[in-house]
């Protein structure tokens, strides 16, 4: 709640600052006087009145404005003081002499709260001056203690009222917000039943610890950030307030960790979409309308986790002819056709991407797989997903990210030949940061037996690629092999009949070869 207060300053601008004492001084002796007088003749019920009107009439001169904001409006708390308090609290423990602290429940950090000081700050170029107050109060607790009111005053100038109430008071709303999230505990929804049901999120994993080329972190920091400041452009554009980050690679390479590092770098909460939860698309569309804003919705495994056929073959199988078009999403998620019956692809798409998905603002969706090659083409079509990130087997950027997260140590402590010797293996040994985790964390607290483990792993690994590689390469040349073979039995149905199937001559080749191997 704000109410207005008028000044009972006279300020005619810095150039006559005389004038303005002079014009100051004069008017604060006639508010007393006039307070006292109107004391001494009007009945009690009259003077509030009389002074509210005597300080409206000497405010008319001056060129500031007050507005009141009280802890409490009426019984319950006022949400304007409280954002206000985390706001000013961002940035007056560098600025004033005395504060409060206080420590939020849930929270990790300490607050510094403005106590009956004044502090300035600066909005769009204007200059505004906050000051807290705090009176005792007459009324007094259930415990005889009287409790003190506490509140703020603005002080702006009357010409940029237009400005601050419409933006400013917004502004600082948000930033508390923000504040506010980031000192809470971050919650990871997870849906069974229809419902969404929260726990706290306590993943530490960061951007910092995240091993993945530093380029290409700051580029998806960049984007993660963009998206978060970009509510104006998306107004502006037309276009929904959401993005779509599809994270692939093998088993390993930290895309669920990366989720962590975006929610945890945003301050998002995570909505865990577990599809084979979901019986139908009308249960999809619900729990999505039960999510929040600024929060991230990731389906992981969207490959495997839910039968997500094609959407031309999901409406044909589900949607009789007679219905509306099977093809569009609307169709196939209205619960016109059969599809309502059953989770699709196109219940997901339209729930990704389609009108619904518009239900709230500022959201992140991210689809995580192992098999790229496996998903529909619909979901991969440009504007669906709209970053791809592809989680690669470790490179030597990574890698170094790990010696500094597990063993404290930069690669270049560990010596010239060492580094050297580390950067060729981890290029050719196709390792994931998982595995190479495990060999780091198990050996930490000695970093030459991490290191020389970690080595010799990696030379297993690159050695184990490099027979790979030939035996795939033999077996590419045997199958050239077979094919004459196949043709000769063509040619000669005597040594075709004597021939087994294709697939297995290939794999007793292949266990040939390696019996030959083991023996030598
Ligand atoms: N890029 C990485 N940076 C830091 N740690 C990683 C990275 N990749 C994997 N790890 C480590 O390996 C563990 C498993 O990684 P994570 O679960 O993120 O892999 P994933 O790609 O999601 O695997 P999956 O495809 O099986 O779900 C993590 O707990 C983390 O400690
Ligand atoms: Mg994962």
């Amino acid at each position: 709640m704000i109410s207005t207060r008028t000044s009972t300053f006279t300020t005619h601008g810095m150039a006559d600052m005389k004038e303005s004492w002079i014009s100051l001084a004069s008017h604060l002796g006639t508010l007393a006087f006039c307070q006292n007088f109107l004391h001494a003749v009007l009945p009690p019920h009259l003077r509030s009145a009389s002074l509210g009107f005597l300080k409206r009439a000497l405010g008319c001169y001056s060129s500031y404005c007050y507005f009141d904001i009280a802890e409490m409006d009426g019984d319950s708390t006022n949400e304007l003081y409280n954002a206000v308090q985390l706001y000013l609290s961002s940035f007056v423990s560098t600025s004033c002499s005395r504060l409060s602290l206080s420590r939020p429940r849930n929270s990790g950090t300490t607050t510094f709260v403005l106590s009956n000081d004044c502090v300035t700050d600066v909005f769009d170029g204007v200059v505004v001056r906050w000051e807290h107050v705090v009176t005792q109060r007459q009324s007094q607790t259930s415990s005889g203690r009287p409790l003190p009111d506490r509140g703020f005053t603005l002080r702006i100038r009357k010409c940029d009222k237009d400005l601050i109430l419409n933006s400013y008071l917004d502004y600082i709303m948000d930033k508390a917000n923000d504040i506010c999230r980031n000192n809470r505990e971050r919650l990871i929804y997870s849906n069974s039943g229809g419902w969404w049901t929260p726990v706290p999120f306590k993943h530490p994993g960061t951007f910092d610890t995240l091993a993945m080329e530093p380029e290409r972190k700051r580029g998806i920091m960049e984007d993660l950030r963009d998206f978060a400041a970009g509510q104006a452009f998306y107004q502006r554009t037309g276009r929904a307030w959401k993005r779509g980050y599809l994270l692939y690679g093998p088993p390993g390479t930290g895309k669920s960790s990366m989720i962590a590092a975006m929610a945890n770098f945003l301050g998002y909460d995570i909505y865990d979409l577990e599809l084979t939860e979901v019986l139908s698309n009308s249960e999809l569309r619900k729990l999505l309308m039960k999510t929040s804003s600024k929060s991230i919705i990731v389906i992981e495994d969207i490959d495997c986790s839910a039968n997500l056929s094609n959407r031309s073959e999901a409406s044909q199988a589900s949607v009789p002819q007679s219905s509306s078009d099977p093809g569009t999403p609307d169709a196939a998620s209205s619960g016109k056709g059969g599809n309502n019956k059953k989770i699709t692809l196109s219940g997901l798409l339209n729930f990704t991407d389609g009108l619904w998905s518009c239900c709230g603002s500022e959201r992140i969706f991210v689809f995580t797989t192992n098999h790229i090659e496996k998903l529909d083409s619909a979901l991969l079509r440009s504007g669906r997903m709209d970053v791809h990130i592809y989680m690669s087997y470790c490179s030597y950027p990574a890698l170094k990210i790990l010696l500094q997260n597990y063993l404290g140590s930069e690669a270049k402590d560990l010596g010239q030949a060492a580094a050297r010797e580390l950067q060729e293996a981890v290029e050719k040994a196709k390792m994931t940061p998982a595995d190479i985790s495990e060999v780091l964390i198990k050996n930490r607290r000695n970093k030459e037996k991490a290191v020389n483990e970690l080595l010799e792993a990696l030379k297993a690994g690159a050695e184990r690629n490099e027979k790979h590689g030939e035996l795939k390469e033999e077996c590419e040349l045997s199958g050239v092999e077979i094919e004459e073979r196949e043709k000769r039995a063509r040619e000669s149905p005597k040594e075709g009949s004597d021939c087994e199937d294709d697939s297995r001559r290939k794999w007793m080749m292949k266990r040939r070869r390696r019996q030959n191997e083991s023996e030598n």
